[in-house]
């Protein structure tokens, strides 16, 4: 009998964004060129453009847990992932599931505070990951300011970063990649902590954008197919890393503000020249 569930499936948890570009929107774009199928448990709707927030409400915590179960009915997640949460009691939730049911490894993005500068994750809701959340995290990805966030004191150099990779590891993420996106330098430069105590950095050149909507969601999301895809946690993230890039490097005009990223470059580079 042929197996209905051999095409890999992933899943994103996270909030939606009206303006396309980031959250559940920008996820589902980057795993669908990443070529697994995309599914979505919505946490949070967003009213959002390019420009900002305008305003968000979470999902009730009974319909939330409904749609992981609809999933679990029916599909086979390879791998998952989470984004905006908006409070404590919607981590929870999130976490109950979680260790409800297999959905395989699970990339926590800790989304705190939006481009434009709304807070998409209360306080209580930073405390419910740090404490609780992140222990079932295969892999953690938080930018600067979340890293910081998260050990409670400012990273100040690279080496400063690998140190708070090795405190975040230790609230019990066991991969830890901090972004290194925020910031004017000239390079950017993200630091990997992997499970097996091997670190690297990955650098590349900055892109002086400011459409930049999405990054965390687009690497994040590129991992997590590719972990869905069968491929271990160095290649994953080395793979979201030039996916990520290309989306940047390859710029589209739309809005008027923090403008989305280009998820068909990867796949096409080259393609966008003329546009
Ligand atoms: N201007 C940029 N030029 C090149 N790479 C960038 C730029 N901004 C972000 N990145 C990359 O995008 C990814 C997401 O980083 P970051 O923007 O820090 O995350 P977040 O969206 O969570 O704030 C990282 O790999 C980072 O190096
Ligand atoms: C629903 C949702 N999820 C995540 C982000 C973070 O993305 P960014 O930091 O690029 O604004 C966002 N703005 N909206």
């Amino acid at each position: 009998m042929n197996d209905v569930n051999s095409f890999p499936q992933a899943l994103t948890i996270a909030g939606t964004d009206s303006g396309g570009g980031a959250g559940i929107m920008a996820d589902m774009k980057t795993m669908q060129e990443c070529g697994v199928f995309s599914t979505a448990v919505v946490v949070a709707v967003t009213a959002q453009n390019t420009i900002g927030v305008q305003n968000f409400q979470a999902i009730s915590p009974k319909l939330i847990s409904e749609q992981f179960a609809s999933l679990n009915d029916d599909f086979k997640i390879k791998a998952c992932k989470t984004g905006m949460l908006a409070d404590a009691e919607h981590v929870e939730v999130v976490y109950d599931n979680l260790k409800k049911y297999d959905f395989g490894p699970f990339v926590l993005d800790p989304v705190m505070i939006a481009k434009g500068g709304s807070q998409l994750l209360s306080d209580e809701g930073i405390d419910a990951i740090k404490n609780k959340l992140i222990k079932l995290a295969t892999l953690v990805t938080p930018n600067m300011p979340e890293a910081e966030r998260l050990i409670g004191s400012k990273i100040e150099s690279q080496s400063g970063m690998l140190v708070a990779a090795k405190k975040i590891q230790d609230l019990g993420a066991k991969n830890v990649l901090i972004k290194g996106g925020h910031g004017d330098s000239e390079m950017v430069r993200d630091v990997v902590l992997l499970e097996n105590g091997e670190s690297f950095k990955m650098s590349s050149k900055r892109v002086h954008t400011i459409r930049t909507h999405g990054t965390g969601d687009t690497i994040s999301s590129a991992i997590v197919s590719r972990l869905a895809l069968g491929d271990d946690m160095k290649s994953a993230i080395l793979y979201g890393k030039d996916f990520v890039e290309a989306a940047i490097k390859n710029t589209i005009q739309v809005g008027h503000g923090h403008g989305p990223l280009n998820h068909w470059a990867y796949n096409a580079e080259g393609a966008f020249d003329e546009i």
